[in-house]
């Protein structure tokens, strides 16, 4: 299906072209540039509900900024997709997130335009100030940099900790801080009631429009506009002190807030904002979706929506006539309100990922037992170790890749103290589109070397209720982590009694003759259909579904080590210090000489593609598995696609 961009849109290859375009047809092209979104992203899927919602600003930072010499850092790079199509990747753009295709994310290896590789959020105005102050240094007066960070990430510890130090780093950095009123679920927190109280505050905002009117009476470059605005600037701190200008406070020039949708304005604004030295944020209110019905209403639904009818909105599912698998975070997110209705100490907290951790079905029906803390990862963690100080049993949910943030948390707040928090650890593995910012690539690495840590992952939907119920327990007194991938499982009959599972004890699936493969969490389904299709080559594996890889079942590992001296592990996580490296470690303890293969991610960064795609680049589905059976039992040829 062929996608035609509208006239002006199609003139524009760079940002050099979108600057011929004279002001008054601006608003036109904004038209054309958020029809183009909707026509792309309904037929190819991504993130939507953002990038509609800032095409005006994008417009008008490319109009005003000369990038890439200017620098603009977006943040998480979720909202991205104008500056993509602006800056010479329009005809691409169809590939977005596909296998070999565009990234999702501004990245610095796809184009000069993108200043920073993002995806996690809230780093925008560090990076920007590292490049506000290397500018400096260089004696790159000229040149801009901008971070743009939305209200949900600005939530963040590390936007703060940035600002900061931009207050007093004495550089030309301008935040542009796009305010509209939610993250990916309805944001939460202080700072989004103050943000509201700012924008709505009616003394606050007529000062700012005095000065401001002030201001663009002021010619431009005259000499007095610097002494005049600090003058200007100066007498509202005092008179909006009462109402404490968080950013005033850390000294960053605030002005706004401004209608984020006014092409002219924002390119006015941005005119006059070049001019005016020190670190300055501009408040930009915009609507997420904006220019798409349903998605600003539904903001939440359309932040992400998947393939849809841009005409009906019917967002695409497929249509089966049996019963499907639920997807884990479903059965986590049930599961928690079953387990909460039988122990009343059970809490749970997730940062900013109500929706994509199922957690919403809890704080819909618990209020005062499940929060959401926003974009906190590091904050999650400690709160749950606190909890957990007082007899509560926190189930603290986070992605895996998020979960890096975390680190610190988990060492020195719940592993040192061995606080029995459970860190339901979400998107572990390969998530797939949103790539290698996203993928789960390292959390069994990185848990496993903390002392104190349990750390599993389930096969299947029984198993992971199994482990939740297991880790909620009062004999289980111990950090307890439960890793489980994105998307859906294999038993569309999921809601199967609970029982409790012997800490470190994993499960014999299956005896064999020839070679035994060692899996861990869902992998083992990839496992059990590679054990199938070798059979036609007369090959007969055995299968242990290993369950955890720390502590390790040793009495397992001592049976497959010594009946098979052919081995291969199977994770969905690093090759590099995993479950098949404690084997490794195992074996050299106890002195087994095996001829082993590790299968799980590689050494090396895994772009985006389907997880059906990766799981096969990597060669650890079902097709890699029995590949490397088959060589390891030196047969040659792969049956299998
Ligand atoms: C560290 C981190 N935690 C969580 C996320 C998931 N996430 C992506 S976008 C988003 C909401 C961001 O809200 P906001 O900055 O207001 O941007 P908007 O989508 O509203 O434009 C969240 C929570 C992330 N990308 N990075
Ligand atoms: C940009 C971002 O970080 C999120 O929107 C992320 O893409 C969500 O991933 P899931 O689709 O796995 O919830
Ligand atoms: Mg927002």
């Amino acid at each position: 299906m062929t996608i035609t961009p509208g006239p002006l849109l199609q003139s524009v290859n760079s940002p050099e072209d979108l600057k011929k375009i004279p002001r008054e047809k601006l608003h036109e092209f904004c038209e054309q540039l958020r029809q183009y979104i909707i026509d792309v992203v309904s037929v190819h899927g991504g993130h939507f509900a953002a990038s509609l919602g800032v095409v005006e600003l994008t417009t008008a930072l490319h109009y005003v900024y000369n990038a890439p010499y200017d620098q603009l850092v977006w943040d998480v790079g979720h909202q991205a997709y104008g500056h993509k199509i602006i800056t010479g990747r329009r005809d691409q753009f169809v590939t977005n997130r596909k296998y070999n295709g565009l990234s999702g994310f501004p990245k610095r290896s796809e184009s000069e335009y993108d200043a920073f590789g993002v995806g996690h959020s809230s780093t925008s105005i560090s990076a920007a100030l590292g490049m506000a102050i290397a500018a400096k240094y260089k004696g790159e007066e000229d040149r801009k940099v901008v971070a743009i960070i939305g209200d949900g990430s600005m939530t963040a510890g590390m936007a703060f900790e940035a600002m900061n130090h931009a207050g007093v780093a004495n550089t030309n950095l301008l935040i542009i801080l796009n305010d509209n009123g939610i993250g990916i679920d309805p944001n939460v927190g202080a700072l989004k009631e103050y943000l509201t109280d700012i924008t709505t505050s009616r003394t606050y905002n007529k000062l700012k429009d005095d000065i401001w009117n002030a201001l663009g009476k002021l010619p431009v470059g005259n000499k007095f506009t610097r002494s005049m605005m600090h003058k200007l600037a100066e007498s509202v701190k005092g008179l909006v002190n009462s109402s404490s200008n968080l950013f005033e406070a850390l000294k960053i020039r605030y002005f706004g807030p401004i209608d984020g949708h006014n092409i002219t304005k924002l390119i006015d604004t941005l005119n006059d904002l070049k001019d005016i030295p020190g670190p300055k944020l501009l408040h930009v209110i915009t609507t997420k979706g904006k220019g798409y019905a349903l998605a600003e209403k539904d903001q939440t639904k359309w932040h992400a929506p998947g393939t849809f009818d841009k005409v009906t909105g019917e967002i695409y599912k497929k249509k089966f006539d049996t019963p499907q698998p639920p997807k884990y975070q479903d059965v986590f997110g049930k599961t928690i309100i079953e387990l909460a209705k039988q122990n009343d100490k059970i809490f749970a907290v997730t940062p900013a990922m109500p929706s994509g951790s199922s957690l919403k079905y809890m704080m819909e029906e618990m209020p005062d037992r499940a929060f959401d803390v926003g974009i906190c990862e590091q904050h999650a963690a400690t709160l749950s170790a606190g909890l957990a100080t007082q007899g509560l049993r926190v189930f603290c949910h986070m992605y895996s890749t998020f979960m890096q943030r975390a680190y610190d948390q988990v060492v020195h707040d719940i592993a040192i103290q061995k606080l029995p928090v459970v860190l339901c650890i979400d998107r572990a593995g390969l998530v797939g589109d949103d790539g290698p910012t996203h993928h789960g690539c390292y959390d069994i690495a990185y848990f496993r070397c903390i002392p104190n840590m349990i750390i599993s992952a389930p096969m299947n939907e029984s198993e992971l209720r199994n482990l939740m119920y297991t880790a909620q327990l009062e004999s289980t007194q111990m950090p307890f982590v439960i890793r489980y991938p994105r998307g859906e499982g294999v038993m569309p009959q999921w809601q199967t009694p609970m029982q409790e599972v012997p800490i470190g004890k994993g499960r014999k699936l299956k005896d064999g003759r020839d070679i035994a493969i060692l899996s861990l969490g869902h992998p083992g389904n990839f496992a059990a259909a590679a054990i199938r299709d070798v059979k036609q080559d007369g090959i007969d594996p055995a299968h242990y579904d290993m369950r955890f890889a720390k502590p390790l079942d040793e009495e397992l590992l001592h049976e497959a080590l010594s009946k098979y001296e052919k081995i291969i592990t199977v994770e969905d996580g690093t090759v590099v210090g995993g479950f098949g490296s404690a084997v490794l470690e195992f074996m050299a303890a106890h002195g087994y000489k095996n001829d082993i293969r590790i299968l799980g991610i590689p050494d090396r960064i895994v772009e985006h593609g389907t997880p059906k795609e990766l799981h096969h680049e990597c060669g650890y589905d079902a097709a890699g598995i029995a590949d490397a059976i088959r060589q390891m039992m030196d047969v040659k040829v792969s049956l299998m696609s």
